[in-house]
Formats: C-alpha cells, structure tokens, sequence
C-alpha cells in the first residue's frame, strides 16, 4: 500500500486469477494485475495520466485512438481529472481529432438526463474538448437516448451499427469493432461491469458486440452495453474501482474459482493489460 499518487509506487501484483478462464473469448486474454492506492484521488490522477498517455500513443502509432469510457463516480472523476491535465500548461496531449469516445454502457433514458453517463462525461470533459480542444462532436459516439429507441434492445442493434461504421480490419475476433486502445469499466458492490449483471442472459451473449437490458437490478431498468466478446477486443481494459461497499465483489472477481454469472467483473479482460485499479478501501478484501 502506498501513499503516493505516482503510479510506479502503487502495490502491483499477479492475482490469483491469472489462470481463470474467462468465459466468451477463443483469444488469449490478459490476466488480471491490481494496483492499490491509499486514496480515490491518488487512483484517479494515475488513470487519468495514463489515459492521456496511451490516447497520445495510439494516435500516433495508428492515426487514430478510440477509449471506451465508464459511467460511475471513480470514472467520471477520472474524466474531470483529465480535463485538469489538459488545462494544464504542459501537458501532453494528443491530436483531439484523432481520438474518439465510445461508451461500455448507457442508461436508456432522455439525452439531457443527468443519469446518463455521456451526460456526465460531456460535462467533466467532453464538452472542454470539443468547444476548447478541437475535438470532432461526431468522434464522440454516445449510446442510443429513449427518444433515439423504443427499446434497449434497438437502442443496442443501433450502436452495433455504429461500432461497426468505426470497425477496424478484421482484427476483433470476428465482431465489427474498432479498435479499442483502452475500455474504462468501474464495478458494482454486486460485481457488475458495464450493464453486465449478475445472473442475466446478457452475460451469455456472444454473438454480438452490444446487448440490450430491460429489467436492471440498478435503476434505471433499461440500459444497453457492451458484450463480453467486444470488452474482451479491448487492448486494455481498466478497472477503476473504489469504495469499501466494492471490496467483496472486487476480492471475489480476482479469486480463481468464482463464476461469471455470480461476480461478471471476474471476465472483464483485455487483450494485452487487465488492470485492476483500487483505492485501499476496495482493497481490503483482497487476500
Ligand atoms: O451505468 C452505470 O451504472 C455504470 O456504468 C456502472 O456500471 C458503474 O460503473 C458501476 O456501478 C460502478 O459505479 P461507481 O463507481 O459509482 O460505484
């Protein structure tokens, strides 16, 4: 445990998980590593810092960079923090019209909704990038709205489309996706990820990259998110998790025989990092 915000000082270890096969994906995927840090904000500025760095490396590696982003107070304060970085004189920044904004779920509700999480996101960061920042609206790719759908499960057929408007070649497993550099996922005391809950059809779903869900345990009821299969595309998936109501979920998603339909954040994989950020309360579970 540390009290440093440096990322290099955080607890870093291989978990128990490592050899959990995770439940949708033919490929080989990343094993879980957790980083614990003394505080949420200590959390919060490294993912921040990393996020800029590796949306500055894809730009420049591939052209382009697409972040999938999260919902959830960890994750929304790590879009704050990263619009303090930008303001900051100095810091390095990529190409904003090359990096574009997807979302691992959204909560089926009208576009003005506070609940939304790109509502949220637009007024931590998106809404800097785009009037201050050059950042393309049309590279921000929200969630179908309730006025844009009937239904979660239009509302997921409409962004499959999206995604597969965006799709890189060939590359993911065989589902148009683009190509995700990073996926932001927080988790529920309940061990959900994205609108992935426990329990539900929706963690069985393979053969597409979004799933719609009618009867959430979370309010509101109607969400639509991502697959497994699409999360597990993800370069990098990263887990921003903190709080002691997470700690049980947290502590049994990286134990080696628990079951997806219990805790689904145990199959939340990517293909080259799994990084599981907690702050020392989410952690204190953990064996
Ligand atoms: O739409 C949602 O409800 C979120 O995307 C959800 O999956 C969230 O990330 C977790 O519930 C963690 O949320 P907290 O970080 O606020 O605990």
């Amino acid at each position: 445990m540390t009290d440093s915000p440096q990322a290099t000082s955080a607890e870093s270890t291989s978990s128990a998980s490592a050899s959990a096969e995770p439940a949708s994906s033919g490929s080989a995927l990343a094993a879980p590593r957790t980083e614990v840090f003394a505080e949420k904000d200590q959390l919060v500025s490294v993912v921040a810092e990393r996020l800029l760095a590796v949306l500055v490396d894809a730009a420049r590696e591939h052209g382009e960079a697409h972040a999938v982003l999260t919902g959830g107070s960890a994750g929304i304060a790590v879009l704050a923090q990263v619009a303090e970085l930008v303001a900051r004189p100095g810091t390095e920044t990529p190409p904003w019209r090359q990096v574009h904004f997807w979302w691992g779920d959204e909560r089926l509700l009208p576009s003005d909704d506070p609940e939304r999480n790109a509502q949220q996101a637009h007024d931590a960061l998106l809404d800097a990038l785009i009037a201050e920042h050059g950042l393309p609206e049309e590279n921000v790719h929200r969630m179908p709205t309730s006025e844009d759908a009937a239904d979660p499960e239009i509302g997921a057929e409409m962004y499959a489309t999206e995604l597969q408007g965006h799709a890189a070649d060939g590359s993911q497993g065989g589902l148009a996706l683009p190509r995700f550099d990073v996926l932001l996922l927080g988790v529920g005391p309940d061990g959900h990820v994205a609108s992935l809950f426990p329990g539900k059809a929706a963690l069985e779903v393979t053969e597409t990259t979004t799933t719609g869900e009618d009867s959430s345990p979370k309010p509101p009821p109607q969400r639509i998110s991502l697959t497994f299969p699409a999360i597990h595309s993800a370069q990098r998936v990263w887990m921003v998790v903190s709080g002691a109501d997470k700690a049980e979920a947290a502590a049994q998603a990286l134990t080696l025989d628990t079951v997806v339909a219990e805790i689904p954040a145990v199959n939340a994989r990517g293909t080259r990092e799994t990084i599981w950020h907690l702050d020392r309360a989410a952690a204190s579970q953990l064996s």
